[in-house]
């Protein structure tokens, strides 16, 4: 058995930390079973909003009518787009090439299974086994979508957001196509497929879309899809899928009135949830904890149950956003390969990661919606702004009464006047978010414990020093430790910090 001192589960956000062992020279092995650079590059976050720009500029274009600018037909060149999307897509090469070059990294190609506490066995792509064990194990092993039990579906075929970016990517948009769920990643194919031209079809369990955002940015971008000809039949029930004439047909039930329809399309596209990728890994060979959905539990260390094995992203559930993955990449770098003491460790906070749905209009928000903070007991306030009340809003077209004059919507802690969330819909709220993540990340914060039952040593020591972290407004260091939802123009500002310490 071949030991490491250092094991990487995937190459998504982990490559951060696998990036910092380099530097201390560690003797280091990287285990993908995939393409390298997981879900983000290859089929998530990079590719959707190559997409999305286009989209974005064809509404933008369409509705440039309203300051007095008429731009004729406007089409999206689809082979034009996809070129560019593959050509960053297949920067995933590179990534490989660029481990490759390193003596002390050993690449396995292939699916790690834990064979013992921490040992590891790797079915590599060949047909062979590598079986190697380390004294640090880092998963970052990310999460796929969570297909549901639904009569005739594997018969039938579809999509998921893992083959649209793989063997099912369409030569061209489809003429029709029904979304399964209303999530960020149905409501973002949604928007681009529209503005493509196709006939789309949002099927959503939830009565409504975008669950997760604050019950008036749901309500505007319901408008708003509507107003651009996408059909969504909220509070559904899927029942069944079957094939006729050449095209798929799903009928589903109103869960209210338990009255059905079907709809037909050219294809499906499923996209109710992900799950984690656990089942893989044989966590039962180890000490391991997970939660009831198949997520394993960490701690503000990122420390896994088991002895020097660490976790990070969408494996342990906690806000599957590649900012937030990132985030915790960057901790644990910090901590275990910088040389800092433990008293200098970075500690992760999950109450200011923020989330962009890249819809058009985007949805931005960081914090507590208006539901959550009343439930957390908060006596609040609310401040709303739309964007006609600002100058550049107006410019944009925005006058007030319009349906689709965007708003910030603020939740105030009536008592301190602090923000306890933000929520933004409308033209470039990924950018506009920004300065309130940064004003909540700002301040001194008590260490807070997060699954206490999860302590080495060392957390059991830091846990009990009266221990606060400061971060300091106008410290370039606070830029990399507050999060920017990816991928933002914010980002131009915010990793300045990375090329100011290079140059
Ligand atoms: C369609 C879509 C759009 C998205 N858009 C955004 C967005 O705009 N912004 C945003 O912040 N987030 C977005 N996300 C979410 C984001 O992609 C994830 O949160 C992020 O990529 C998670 O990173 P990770 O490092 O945890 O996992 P991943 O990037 O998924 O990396 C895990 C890697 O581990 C490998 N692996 C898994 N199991 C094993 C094993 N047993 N052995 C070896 N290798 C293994 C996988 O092949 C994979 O390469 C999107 C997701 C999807 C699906
Ligand atoms: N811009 C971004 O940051 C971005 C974009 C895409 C995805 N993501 C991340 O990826 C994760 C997965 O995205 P997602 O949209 O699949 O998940 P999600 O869980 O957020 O949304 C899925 C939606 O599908 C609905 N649903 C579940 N089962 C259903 C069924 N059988 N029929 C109809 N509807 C059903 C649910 O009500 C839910 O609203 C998200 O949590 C998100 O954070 C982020």
């Amino acid at each position: 058995m071949k030991h490491y001192d250092v094991i990487i589960i995937g190459t998504g956000a982990a490559n951060i930390v696998a990036d910092a062992a380099l530097l201390q020279g560690q003797r280091i092995a990287i285990i993908e079973k995939g393409r390298f650079g997981g879900t983000c590059l290859n089929r998530g976050c990079i590719p959707t909003k190559l997409m999305v720009t286009a989209a974005n500029r064809i509404r933008e274009i369409q509705e440039a009518e309203r300051i007095g600018v008429h731009a004729g037909d406007v089409h999206l060149d689809w082979d034009f787009m996809s070129r560019r999307l593959w050509k960053k897509v297949n920067e995933s090469i590179g990534i490989k090439t660029y481990y490759d070059q390193y003596p002390n990294i050993d690449i396995y190609e292939g699916t790690a299974s834990f064979s013992g506490k921490k040992s590891l066995t790797i079915t590599l792509h060949d047909g062979t086994e590598a079986e190697i064990d380390g004294s640090k194990i880092f998963i970052g092993a990310g999460a796929r979508t969570n297909i549901p039990i639904l009569t005739g579906l594997e018969e039938a075929g579809y999509l998921t957001s893992e083959t649209l970016f793989g063997e099912k990517y369409p030569a061209q948009p489809y003429n029709s196509l029904i979304i399964v769920g209303g999530g960020p990643i149905g409501c973002e194919f949604a928007h681009v497929f529209n503005a493509a031209g196709t006939k789309v079809t949002i099927v959503q369990h939830n009565i409504r879309l975008l669950p997760k955002e604050d019950v008036d940015i749901s309500s505007f971008l319901l408008r708003q899809f509507v107003s651009y000809g996408i059909d969504v039949r909220l509070n559904q029930d899927t029942v069944s899928v079957h094939i006729d004439g050449g095209e798929k047909v799903l009928t589903f039930r109103n869960r209210t009135t338990g009255e059905e329809s079907s709809i037909r399309a050219q294809e499906i596209l499923i996209a109710p949830g992900i799950k984690p990728l656990t089942d893989l890994l044989h966590l039962e060979n180890t000490d391991i904890q997970t939660d009831n959905r198949g997520y394993i539990t960490t701690n503000e260390f990122l420390e896994t149950s088991a002895d020097g094995i660490w976790a990070l992203g969408d494996i342990n559930g906690l806000a599957p956003f590649r900012h937030k993955a990132n985030y915790e990449s960057e901790i644990l770098a910090h901590n275990l390969f910088s040389g800092n003491p433990p008293q200098s460790w970075r500690w992760a906070r999950y109450e200011t990661v923020p989330a962009v749905t890249y819809t058009y209009p985007e949805a931005a928000h960081v914090g507590l919606t208006e539901d959550q903070a009343r439930k957390e007991g908060y006596e609040i306030e609310i401040a709303i702004n739309h964007y006609s009340d600002s100058a550049k809003g107006y410019s944009l077209g925005y006058e007030p009464g319009d349906s689709d004059d965007g708003f910030v919507k603020l939740i105030l802690d009536k008592s301190t006047k602090h923000i306890l969330g933000a929520h933004i819909i409308g033209p470039e709220a990924s950018i506009l978010i920004q300065p309130f993540i940064t004003l909540m990340s700002c301040g001194s914060h008590v260490i807070r414990p997060i699954h206490e039952e999860i302590a080495s040593p060392t957390t059991q020591m830091l846990r009990k020093l009266p221990l606060t972290r400061t971060l300091d407004p106008r410290s370039v260091y606070t830029i990399s430790e507050t999060m920017t939802p990816h991928p933002s123009l914010s980002e131009v500002t915010m990793w300045t910090r990375y090329y100011y310490e290079k140059k």
